[in-house]
């Protein structure tokens, strides 16, 4: 796969605080990638200077070959869709969508017949075909977010930025216009690059996952890699799927504060030792059930349960009061349930665990 846009050792300070320390980055064309981080972490900073909309201090940015980081937002071929949409209020969604086209700083379309086959080519695109003469006030809010990303697409950039582009939107339309936007994403073969707190926005959405931890790029790769291998106990903790208890490695086994474990699994290296286990991968067994030779285990007291459709999720507190998490998928087996304040035992394999050491 080619890249598309290269960054080197950018830097970006607002006043003493640091928002991106020494970002080295090379995304490929003709991908959707998702850039996911905690809040604080930088995520709207990279777009921002990728778009050219904040200056960088340090550093280059390079897109399809040419140094751009210098050049004004306008001159830089890149889109950005903002997360409240921007539209103009007053005018129809065709209009909206031709302004950007009719009004650009650089090669404007005077030709009323070019503009509006290009405009009425991408509302087709992003599915407003009949909604042309509306006012923007009068359509929904994801048809908004489609208005925002046509203004954008009519331009002709070679990538679009999107920040939070579905975090305006309630929970059931942000499911339907994931796929929604990886389609007309397909459908137009730019590079989408999606800023989300969501971990399951990106991992569901991104053929490329970018974690950013504390300013700086913590993981990057596929969406598999980046949930069966974090690498590293930041981005697990991010993740929202992984136990992760502290401890230190003794002989064959890694000593926490809710007992011994065996060691298995994938080894990383980390400056602060811990040992992960996903939430999916544990079973609630009786508390005086033999362990199996391959497994690993802690003695927990059962809290209480979750109902989240698809799954139940089941909170214990381990010997040192942490909160231990099991996710049980429903279609596995019917829901068992568990007496609170009683002492169970969790059980996995001890190859599904991640050690950082
Ligand atoms: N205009 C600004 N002035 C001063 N500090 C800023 C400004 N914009 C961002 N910051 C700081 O820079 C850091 C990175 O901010 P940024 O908005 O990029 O994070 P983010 O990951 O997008 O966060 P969120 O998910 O909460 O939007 C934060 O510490 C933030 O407080």
């Amino acid at each position: 796969m080619t890249a598309v846009l290269h960054l080197r050792d950018v830097v970006k300070h607002y006043g003493d605080t640091r928002a991106l320390d020494r970002i080295n980055l090379s995304l490929p064309s003709d991908a959707y990638i998702s850039l996911l981080g905690p809040s604080g972490s930088g995520k709207t900073t990279l777009l921002r200077v990728i778009a050219g909309f904040e200056r960088l201090e340090a550093g280059e940015i390079s897109f399809q070959g040419s140094r751009i980081d210098t050049l004004p937002p306008h001159a830089r071929g890149i889109g950005f869709v903002f997360q409240n949409f921007a539209l103009f209020p007053h005018l129809s969604v065709e209009d909206n969508i031709a302004f950007g086209l009719k009004n650009s700083a650089i090669n404007p379309v005077t030709d009323p017949g070019v503009v509006k086959r290009r405009v009425r080519d991408i509302i087709a695109l992003v599915g407003l075909t009949g909604l042309e003469d509306r006012g923007v006030s009068q359509i929904s809010g994801g048809q908004k977010q489609r208005v925002a990303l046509a203004r954008t697409l009519v331009t002709e950039p070679k990538m679009v930025l999107l920040d939070e582009p579905l975090g305006a939107l309630d929970a059931n339309l942000r499911m339907r216009m994931r796929s929604e936007l990886r389609s007309i994403r397909e459908r137009c073969g730019v590079t989408f690059l999606h800023v989300t707190g969501s971990e399951t926005e990106a991992l569901a959405m991104g053929d490329t996952v970018l974690v950013l931890d504390r300013n700086r790029i913590a993981q990057h790769g596929d969406a598999d890699t980046i949930y069966n291998r974090p690498c590293s106990p930041a981005v697990a903790r991010f993740l929202n799927c992984y136990n992760l208890l502290p401890g230190r490695i003794s002989g064959e086994a890694f000593e926490t504060a809710a007992g011994s474990l065996p060691l298995g699994g994938l080894r990383q290296s980390s400056e602060n030792p811990v040992y992960a286990i996903r939430y999916d991968r544990v079973s609630i067994r009786p508390q005086d059930a033999a362990p199996g030779v391959d497994e690993a285990g802690v003695e927990a007291t059962f809290i209480a349960s979750e109902y989240t459709g698809a799954a139940i999720n089941s909170f214990f507190t381990l010997a040192d009061g942490s909160v231990f998490e099991v996710e049980q998928h429903l279609s596995h087996a019917a829901p068992s349930s568990y007496e609170p304040q009683t002492a169970y035992r969790l059980a996995w394999n001890r190859e599904d665990a991640l050690v950082y050491s």
